[in-house]
């Protein structure tokens, strides 16, 4: 009889998209069956503090962790985005799969572009990275907090709350909402979350033998990517608390290219830095090093 993997996972219509799209690879290439088991994470139920608050602590993993600690489930699926840099030392990511669209999106009934909204329109995004971006290309524009789900974000826009709205673009193509994509914001002049379009597993440390199979599915040059995002998170200390933006890409010639920002809130100050090179972590910190000489310290701590 074949073994079942138990694959812990959030109950929003994205992470349900997101695990199952892990299971259906996991069926198809190795030997094993997938069951999902859906729960409530904190970081969902807690909607009325702002991400800044409460992101990067981990609140949409804990509870998958709790369930994989207590034997319940086997791996948990997520957002790499969600992850936080320094992941519980119980755990590891034993495998990310290859990068969706890395963008945020704009979105709007009204405008197509940033460039088209009115003066002091109003924008809603709980994200600290995206409203300190929004701040410094339109100092102009009004944010207002935003949280919940993609489907309940996209509810509160039709519902006149806002202007427009910023998604991650790979959130909105993932459930079929691609229509809903006025325009890409994208780099150099935008810069993704750290991980922004990735998804993952999360295993035990101890679990090395499912880890092994599972890290035979992975996307190598993504989780380069992704390792050199961050590595750069965490020398900065980074969480969704502070506004960072990172972007790694992979070269033909196996060389890693990796630029990142770091922005005050009001987006009135902001700094960026980038490198090419072979080793992911050492690239982070790279990269992570010339920030903080140019003051990454001082504005990161503007958001505390
Ligand atoms: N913070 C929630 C979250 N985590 C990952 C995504 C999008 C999917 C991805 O980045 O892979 C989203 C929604 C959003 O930011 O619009």
């Amino acid at each position: 009889m074949k073994k079942t993997i138990t694959i812990a996972t959030r109950e929003s219509a994205l992470a349900m998209w997101q695990s199952k799209y892990v299971a259906a690879i996991i069926e198809a290439k190795t030997d094993y069956k997938t069951q999902l088991l859906p729960m409530t994470t904190e970081g969902d139920q807690r909607l009325e503090v702002t991400l800044n608050k409460i992101g990067g602590k981990g609140l949409f993993l804990k509870e998958l962790e709790q369930s994989m600690l207590a034997g319940e489930s086997d791996i948990a699926v997520h957002s790499m985005k969600d992850v936080p840099a320094d992941l519980p030392a119980e755990f590891q990511i034993c495998a990310v799969f290859p990068r969706a669209d890395e963008s945020d999106a704009f979105v709007s009934n009204r405008y197509e572009k940033l460039t088209d909204l009115p003066q002091g329109a109003v924008v809603g995004t709980s994200s600290l990275r995206r409203q300190a971006q929004l701040l410094s290309l339109r100092p102009d524009l009004i944010i207002n907090p935003l949280r919940g789900n993609v489907n309940s974000r996209l509810q509160k826009l039709d519902d006149g709350l806002y202007d427009a709205i910023i998604l991650a673009s790979a959130g909105l193509k993932r459930l079929g909402f691609d229509d809903r994509i006025k325009s890409r914001l994208t780099a150099p002049k935008w810069l993704p979350a750290v991980s922004q379009g990735a998804v993952g597993i999360e295993c035990l440390k101890q679990n090395d033998e499912l880890a092994a199979v599972l890290s035979a599915l992975a996307d190598e040059k993504t989780w380069q990517c992704v390792r050199a995002e961050r590595s750069l998170n965490l020398k900065l200390n980074g969480s969704c608390s502070v506004a960072i933006g990172a972007l790694a890409s992979y070269h033909l010639d196996d060389t890693i290219s990796l630029k990142a920002g770091v922005y005050s809130p009001d987006g009135s100050q902001s700094i960026t830095a980038r490198q090419q090179g072979y080793d992911p972590v050492k690239l982070g910190e790279y990269v992570a090093n010339k920030l903080l000489d140019q003051g990454a310290t001082e504005i990161l701590a503007l958001a505390e």
